[in-house]
């Protein structure tokens, strides 16, 4: 009883948020819908009492011979209802489909709103990932079946109490017995909807994980490591034991839900069978007239129906009450954390970002039972000044410059723009004044146009600044052999696209980074792909273009490091050393024996050379 009412108040809680989201959306259908539907629920009772008195007519004229004018003006309204009938599902259809793509664009524009705008941090946590899988597979479908849901179910309603009126009026016997049969299938298919919803739950991460192996299998990327490799078979059998836990797993779900199901078919045949007696024997006893039990039947047959659909639509109600709970949540699930909601800030951009960056004390955990990843971390940047960030593979590099950016704000100690603490800073704020070339940079199988102006988008029609910023990044003399030159299409994924090398993706990016007019320019291994001349060229255009802005390099080359105003060197989530080139030679410590050992390797080469 207690689970039935909760059942109920979460039903009612999310149709109420679920409502408050979409009612602007699709007001009109939802009317619209609303009028159909009341008027076909009218229908079968209609017809019910048009038969009873067909029947009953054409008795009379068996037994009597009399007109038959009667039965067939009831023939002709019959007739017209059945018509009606039709006509009313197809603008049914017609506003269901109307309904489902509205639904369908709202809902894919407000997933794809919420996750890209969703902190950085939240993509580094596995539930996150099963979530979006969740809200993002099906949802428009189960979102118009919540509104369809509540009408069918107030449809149902309406005809079976019109039904049962109108049979009671023939004996009220029936439809005590009617009403019976109505709970059975309705908690059953309650039952089913929990499980199937908690088995949805259960092999999320498996269904990924199914996918993931396709992806490797089938994809592009990896095509080319799996045949050297010759990892297919070993790739094929991982692929092989999830798909089988998890068929294993919804198949015993399936033999669990026939059970039920038939259990539940072989109950609602002794019922009817039962129900059908009942009504023999009622009208042996009275005086019901063949009309009657024609219509009696009829609403029986009916009834049967309408209490399969109700069953069915309740439960998916259930259902989808549960699922769309969840997109509501993900809905508003980073707003509790947004950023730039809960800061308040009143100070000018330009003074915030300008005015150089204090790091004190910081340190990071990506997990918190696990190490720090940044731990104890000092340092400032005057405005103006290059930094360089070099140290051993995984000591922090990255994410300290992702905790500079504010991705990640769940650090402790304070990194401060100018006087204000960042976690206070809107991310849009520190954004509009920074550019980057991430290790992992976007390849958008775009055009060339797009890739280097989604540096900054406003000016995506500056064809000028456009090429300006292919000539910085060294794209130019590439781009210009393309016949349609900067119209090119970038890519393999789509028709007519033109593929780049590893190191023309790179210019790419870079010049992307050029494009934007920023304070602060923060590059991630940017030369990782270029040959000799595009390393040198990049860093000294990169050195002559960032004169005045705060540029912080990370690299694992430590002769593009000579330059900088700082270096810092990190080892194992500390800052080790820091100090200038000839600093920090002179300190003889860690840099100079990476420096050190990157010339005699250089040296050495050249003289096998
Ligand atoms: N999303 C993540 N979740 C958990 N741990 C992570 C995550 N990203 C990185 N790490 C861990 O944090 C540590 C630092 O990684 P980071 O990428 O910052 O190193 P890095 O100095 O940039 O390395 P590299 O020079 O190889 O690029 C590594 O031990 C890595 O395993």
């Amino acid at each position: 009883m207690i689970s039935s009412f909760s059942k109920t108040i979460l039903i009612l809680k999310t149709s109420i948020r679920f409502i408050a989201y979409y009612w602007s959306v699709v007001r009109v259908e939802i009317i619209f819908s609303i009028c159909l539907k009341i008027i076909h629920a009218l229908i079968p009772s209609i017809q019910l009492i048009i038969t009873k008195k067909m029947v009953d007519s054409i008795s009379e004229i068996f037994q009597h011979r009399e007109n038959l004018d009667y039965a067939m003006q009831y023939l002709a309204i019959q007739t017209l209802l059945l018509i009606i009938g039709h006509v009313l599902i197809s603008l049914e259809r017609i506003n269901n489909i109307k309904m489902q793509n509205k639904i369908t664009f709202v809902t894919e524009e407000r997933i794809i709103t919420k996750t890209s705008s969703i902190p950085i941090m939240h993509y580094e946590k596995s539930d996150f990932y099963d979530q979006l899988l969740r809200v993002s597979s099906g949802q428009s479908q189960r979102v118009v079946e919540m509104f369809n849901g509540p009408l069918i179910v107030l449809q149902n309603i309406l005809t079976l109490s019109t039904l049962i009126g109108i049979i009671s009026t023939i004996h009220w016997l029936t439809s005590i017995s009617i009403i019976l049969f109505a709970f059975l299938p309705l908690v059953i298919n309650i039952k089913i909807s929990k499980l199937n919803h908690n088995l949805n739950r259960e092999t999320t991460q498996l269904s990924r994980l199914i996918n993931y192996f396709l992806n490797l299998l089938k994809g592009r990327e990896s095509a080319k490591e799996i045949r050297v490799f010759q990892l297919q078979d070993y790739l094929i059998n991982r692929w092989k034991i999830v798909y089988q836990k998890y068929t294993n797993r919804k198949f015993s779900f399936d033999i669990y839900n026939s059970y039920f199901r038939t259990g539940l078919e072989v109950l609602t045949a002794v019922l009817i069978a039962l129900n059908l007696g009942f009504i023999i024997w009622i009208g042996a006893k009275s005086n019901l007239t063949i009309g009657d039990y024609t219509a009696i039947s009829q609403a029986f047959i009916s009834i049967q129906g309408i209490l399969v659909t109700l069953s069915y639509s309740i439960s998916s109600l259930y259902a989808n009450s549960l699922s769309i709970q969840e997109l509501i949540q993900f809905l508003e699930f980073s707003d509790e954390l947004a950023v730039d909601n809960n800061t308040n800030i009143k100070t000018d951009e330009n003074d915030l970002i300008g005015n150089g960056i204090f790091v004190d004390n910081l340190n990071f955990y990506y997990d918190k039972n696990g190490p720090p990843i940044l731990d104890h971390i000092s340092f400032r940047i005057h405005p103006g000044e290059k930094v360089a960030i070099v140290g051993d593979n995984g000591a922090g590099k990255s994410t300290l410059v992702k905790c500079l950016l504010g991705f990640y704000r769940t650090y402790n100690g304070n990194i401060y723009y100018g006087e204000t603490e960042l976690r206070n800073i809107p991310s849009s704020k520190i954004f509009n004044h920074v550019s980057t070339v991430f290790q992992d940079f976007c390849k958008y199988e775009l055009t060339v146009n797009e890739n280097i102006a989604f540096g900054d988008v406003r000016h995506i029609d500056d064809k000028n600044k456009i090429i300006d910023a292919s000539i910085k990044g060294d794209s130019f003399s590439f781009i210009n052999q393309f016949p349609i030159k900067y119209d090119t299409q970038l890519g393999r994924s789509f028709n007519g696209g033109t593929e780049l090398s590893g190191g023309q993706w790179q210019k790419m990016a870079i010049s992307r980074a050029f494009f934007r007019s920023s304070k602060i320019i923060i590059l991630d291994e940017p030369a990782a792909s270029l040959d000799p001349f595009a390393e040198a060229s990049l860093y000294k255009k990169f050195t002559e273009l960032s004169n005045g802005k705060t540029t912080i390099i990370i690299s694992h080359r430590l002769s593009s490091c000579i330059n900088a105003d700082l270096i810092l060197v990190m080892k194992q989530g500390k800052i080790v050393e820091q100090g200038s080139h000839k600093e920090l030679l002179s300190l003889d410590g860690y840099y100079a024996k990476m420096f050190n050992l990157q010339a005699k390797n250089y040296h050495s080469a050249d003289t096998v050379c």
